[in-house]
């Protein structure tokens, strides 16, 4: 997997749904983000650790269940013995943090129009006004599932019970958010993340976030298992192709978006 665009703070959510023809706010209200003394740092034991090395063995499908139960209490998990070599994770982190620090001209070349790129990398520092400095603002994921690695500087902050709780690196675990079009297949069983990462202007952070994406022409909407008349359809069928075509379009905080698809009765 190589990156195919790579860039910086902000930027990332922007340039990531950015139309040609003009910009798009893809973040959240600034009147939504909390503020830091909003954060429980008390609770970081509570990201829930799912150790893939049984994963093929007799107990897969207690694997399947402890996925299952942390999608829907959690929206998040970390995975250790994922089977991606610690070196090569290093090495990814190490590149990007590289490539930070190379000219702004330097950096430019490796641009990708490909607004579908899977891989963004995200390290800031900068001066703010407010109380902390946003890497990447409050937000969710337009995918499916996102796969999160991060170097040892905290930064990754989830929403868990309406409360917002550092999610501190574990060494050699990625960690995996829930996405929009899980919520949506899922029928709202599975919420998408609200997330956000912050940075400090003493240590650099570095973080890369693979993002799984349906095909443009992948039929999305709850899954028919899920729907019976206790658990009517939230959301209709649509293509990932028009819930793109929506970001673009109309200008709404990220966790509202998949309103759009609701179904008439919900
Ligand atoms: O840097 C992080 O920890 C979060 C990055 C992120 O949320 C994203 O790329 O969508
Ligand atoms: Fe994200």
């Amino acid at each position: 997997m190589s990156p195919t665009m790579l860039q910086q703070a902000d930027a990332h959510h922007r340039s990531l749904s950015e139309p040609k023809n003009g910009p798009f706010t893809y973040t959240d209200p600034l009147s939504e983000v909390p503020t830091l003394s909003g954060v429980d740092t008390s609770i970081d034991g509570s990201t829930p650790i799912i150790d893939m090395e049984g994963l093929l063995g007799p107990q897969r499908s207690e694997f399947v269940k402890q996925i299952g139960h942390a999608c829907e209490k959690n929206g998040f998990f970390a995975v250790k013995n994922h089977g991606i070599p610690e070196m090569k994770i290093n090495n990814m982190l190490d590149t990007a943090r590289d490539f930070f620090h190379l000219p702004e001209e330097e950096r430019l070349k490796f641009r990708s129009s490909d607004p579908n790129s899977i891989i963004r990398l995200v390290t800031a520092c900068q001066e703010s006004e407010l109380d902390v400095t946003y890497g990447v603002r409050t937000h969710t994921d337009p995918t499916l599932i996102t796969i999160l690695m991060q170097d040892d500087v905290p930064g990754l902050q989830v929403i868990n019970d309406d409360k917002w709780i550092d999610v501190n690196p574990i060494p050699n675990a990625v960690v995996v958010h829930v996405g929009d079009m899980l919520q949506a297949l899922s029928n709202c069983r599975y919420k998408s993340l609200l997330h956000q990462a912050i940075v400090n202007c003493e240590k650099e952070r570095v973080s890369i976030a693979s993002y799984c994406y349906p095909s443009d022409d992948a039929e999305i909407g709850p899954a028919k298992k899920l729907i019976d008349d206790d658990h009517p359809a939230i959301y209709k069928d649509f293509t990932y192709k028009e819930f793109h075509e929506s970001m673009w379009r109309v200008k709404c905080s990220t966790a509202k978006r998949l309103d759009l698809f609701k179904a008439e009765s919900a």
